[in-house]
């Protein structure tokens, strides 16, 4: 016969392993609720009846336990052991789908536990107790069965389906051949898929109506099914962010924050024993003063004056750290997108996920310096009680903990929709603030104050009422759930007023149990707290993640090339290019261009000149042909090396709101004042400068709005002399300016042309006269090419364009004159 120990080891360690059975089940598939294997009804209903019946083998167990004749302590463990486990197998038959490794783990352990149990009760008095363990064994095994042969035919099909799939794969896509992109080809150049994220889509609409219903399933699916591998995913994705590998200052406070961590640990059991020790002393007609100092002193240590203010000022660089080290990444991955993440996406949204870097780094806190040691705070718990009191007190503590873990769990994910929602309606918010304060020049002069006043305010009213709704039930949530932890202290401390009252336990030994109730209560409540307020984290980050995960559409090949020294030989050979895989902006363009020489291009407006300019940049790829520099494809050279050797004079140009002086040196930060100044008497805007109060010191506003057109054109002009790149874009650079200035403005351009490759991009036709070739661009192809002379000879579009500007005299007095 095995002594009692042991067989109170066997009753615990059943019951632990059941219970890490279902909760990590629980776990997995609670993020995962979407997983069907379909089966069969008729199997469906065998496997319930089943574990029905096994559930009520085990129940009838308990039932004898409780009317047999065995000593209290040996049965109330097994009781725990049976009833835990008929509790379970019940909850395992409410499963609409089986959980295969659930249901053959838990029929492992089920029947592992019931066979030694069978073997050591042969010998009892009451034989009907080894026939009930007999009988369950045997219909445990039959679900084992079961089990195993759903199992198998569900990889079977799935294995057939496989093949199947497999094998339609194998189809050659005849009718997609044609149209294989770029990177279909296996030429992706640096070129990264474009990411199918609705998560980041940029919208007005709250509702779903803007996705169609396989894109509403794909997105639950991504709020639900894949919930827990794209959080993994996501925290793998920033933790190289915050790993502190080369700051040792940062390192030195991980090491004493961990320090404090483990002393902690020691002092939630010293200071409720130092305190039972008082009480023992008191109970035993001694006076314990010497014991209340050494309690206080414990006190304090454990307190926030003593180790939690370590840990408190620990935690401040390493919080700052992970924090600069996350927001910098976000925004510098943001400013490494393509113009087609930044031409789709709402900056003020862009701008409010960045800032959510913050929660994210919050999630990381929770987890390394709470939750962490929480679960240490269980363990040493379970240990300390099994050494203090009896097993059972130890085991009715974790199953009562992780039925509350469990709850909480369940209702933090009914509030993950609120807090999503929530989480929308404050992006929302800031971005009808953003657009409205930024385009107030726009809603002044259309006299919309009471419109945008009326929107924000709307905004508002939602982002309210949604943090209500969430902030509601989250209470109510909280509120059922703290329902259980006081309900387990009264059933601990019930059985250890038995022990005391049965002379297994001191009184002493109850005012350990009060006052470490409230250490050992904590890491219970806080985990599943902690685990609410990550969630709730992990969903306000879920936006920063995603736009982490966001590729670059445009980005430099693995060994692009740095060039130096480049010449600005550009041929555009046979390029296509289309925005939106339906209409084409540029189609069959083939363009050269040497150093030194000016390309104009000409056309409606809408025609694709700048298309092709902004090809040109690599802000967007190609789809068909190449563009070369000096024979480099552009896709095999860096993108900084490229955009280095290219200056521009946009059509609108865009200012910071610093001074001159900054907005200037943009173009070249090491430029000297010298240089600055020469650069502006080139672009004939120096003495203009030297007008303003403060000289070059003068703030330009937002967007240079203190400045005229013709000034900001001419500082853009400035920031082109004093970037001095071989290849130049002017894109309709005098197109604000007066006669007089734009005269001086193209006395300037015509001497920073000298020696560099210039693409001209113009509607006042009069500025492209003298190019070197001048090309008409129509509907994206290139429709006509020459000299001016040449062009009004061939009486084509480009001498329509030229007498609707000029009419027929002009166009007989250039071409006279030239
Ligand atoms: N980011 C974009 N997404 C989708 N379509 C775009 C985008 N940018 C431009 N387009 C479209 O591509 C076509 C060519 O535009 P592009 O700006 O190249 O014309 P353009 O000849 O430079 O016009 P303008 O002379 O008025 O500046 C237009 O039909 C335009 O609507």
């Amino acid at each position: 016969m095995l002594s009692s120990n042991l067989r109170n080891v066997l009753h615990v360690v059943a019951t632990l392993s059941g219970l890490l059975i279902l909760f990590t089940t629980f776990l997995l598939s609670h993020g995962n609720s979407l997983q069907s294997n379909p089966v069969p009804r008729t199997r469906y209903f065998r496997r319930t009846f089943l574990a029905w019946l096994t559930a009520l083998a085990f129940a009838s167990e308990s039932v004898f336990l409780v009317t047999g004749s065995y000593e209290f302590e040996y049965s109330l463990n097994q009781n725990i052991a049976v009833v835990f486990y008929a509790t379970g197998w019940a909850l395992i038959s409410l499963r609409t789908t089986p959980i295969f490794g659930e249901g053959i783990t838990f029929c492992v352990t089920s029947g592992l536990y019931s066979s030694i149990i069978t073997v050591l009760d042969w010998s009892s008095k009451a034989k009907i107790l080894p026939i009930i363990q007999i009988a369950r064994l045997v219909v445990i095994l039959a679900l084992f069965i079961d089990y195993i042969l759903q199992w198998a035919s569900f990889r079977l099909s799935h294995m057939l389906k496989d093949q199947e799939h497999s094998a339609e794969e194998a189809q050659p896509f005849l009718s997609n051949g044609s149209q294989s992109s770029t990177a279909e080809n296996g030429l992706s150049y640096g070129t990264a898929a474009k990411p199918a994220d609705p998560q980041f889509e940029n919208s007005e609409s709250e509702s779903d109506d803007e996705y169609g219903r396989s894109a509403r399933s794909k997105k639950k699916q991504q709020k639900t099914g894949n919930m827990w591998a794209s959080y993994r995913d996501g925290i793998k994705l920033m933790m190289p962010y915050v790993v502190p590998r080369h700051d040792r200052k940062v390192q030195a406070c991980v090491v004493v924050c961990l320090g404090c961590l483990v002393a902690n640990r020691f002092l939630n059991i010293l200071v409720p024993r130092q305190l039972g020790i008082v009480a023992d002393k008191l109970f035993a007609g001694q006076l314990p003063y010497k014991d209340l100092v050494i309690y206080w002193a414990l006190y304090i240590l454990h307190d926030d004056a003593g180790l939690g203010l370590i840990q408190s000022l620990a935690k401040i660089p390493i919080q700052q750290f992970s924090y600069r080290q996350i927001t910098k990444a976000a925004f510098s991955h943001v400013m490494g997108l393509s113009m087609e993440f930044h031409s789709s996406r709402d900056s003020a949204e862009v701008m409010t996920t960045i800032e959510q870097g913050r929660s994210f780094t919050r999630v990381l806190e929770v987890m390394i310096l709470e939750i962490i040691p929480m679960l240490f705070d269980f363990v040493i718990a379970f240990g300390v009680l099994i050494f203090k009191f009896q097993s059972s007190v130890a085991l009715c503590m974790v199953i009562a903990s992780f039925i509350f873990l469990t709850l909480q769990i369940i209702t933090s994910s009914w509030n993950i929709r609120f807090r999503r929602r929530l989480m929308r309606s404050m992006r929302k918010q800031a971005r009808r603030m953003h657009q409205a304060v930024e385009s107030w020049q726009t809603v002044a002069s259309f006299n919309m104050f009471d419109y945008e006043n009326e929107r924000f305010g709307g905004a508002v009213d939602t982002y309210l009422t949604r943090r209500k709704n969430w902030f509601i039930r989250d209470a109510f949530t909280s509120a059922l759930t703290e329902i259980i932890m006081p309900t387990n202290f009264l059933l601990l401390s019930s059985l250890v007023v038995y022990e005391i009252y049965s002379k297994q336990a001191t009184p002493g030994d109850f005012v350990f149990l009060l006052q470490y109730w409230s250490y050992f209560v904590w890491p219970i409540r806080g985990l599943s707290y902690r685990y609410r307020s990550i969630i709730a984290n992990l969903t306000d980050a879920e936006r920063l993640i995603t736009l982490m995960k966001t590729p670059s559409s445009v980005c430099d090949q693995e060994g692009a090339l740095s060039l130096t020294g480049i010449k600005g030989h550009i041929v555009f050979d046979n390029v296509g290019f289309s925005y939106d895989n339906k209409r084409q902006s540029a189609q069959d363009i083939n363009i050269s261009a040497s150093p030194g020489e000016t390309v104009a291009l000409v056309g409606r407006t809408g025609s694709g000149k700048s298309t092709l300019m902004k090809l040109l940049m690599r802000f967007y790829d190609v789809s068909a042909g190449k563009i070369t520099i000096d024979g480099h494809d552009l896709r095999a050279i860096t993108l900084g090396s490229l955009r280095d050797s290219i200056g521009i004079v946009p059509q609108d140009p865009l200012l910071f709101n610093s001074s001159i002086m900054e907005n200037l040196r943009y173009a070249r930060i090491d430029a000297t004042d010298e240089e600055i100044y020469e650069a502006c008497r080139s672009a004939a805007i120096h003495d203009k400068i030297l007008t303003f109060p403060s000289g070059y010191q003068t703030h330009v506003g937002e967007h240079g709005v203190k400045l005229s057109g013709g000034e900001v054109q001419r500082l853009a002009v400035a920031r082109a002399f004093l970037k001095d790149a071989p290849v130049l874009i002017l894109d309709e650079a005098t197109s604000s300016v007066d006669t007089e200035t734009e005269n001086i403005i193209q006395d300037a351009l015509k001497k920073l042309r000298e020696k560099r490759t210039t693409f001209v991009l113009a509607h006042r036709l009069s500025t492209i006269v003298d190019a070197d070739r001048i090309l008409v661009i129509e509907d994206g192809t290139l429709a006509e090419q020459g000299t001016h002379k040449e062009l009004l000879k061939t009486g084509g579009r480009y001498s329509r364009f030229w007498e609707a500007q000029f009419g027929k005299s002009g166009s007989d007095k250039v071409s006279f004159s030239d």
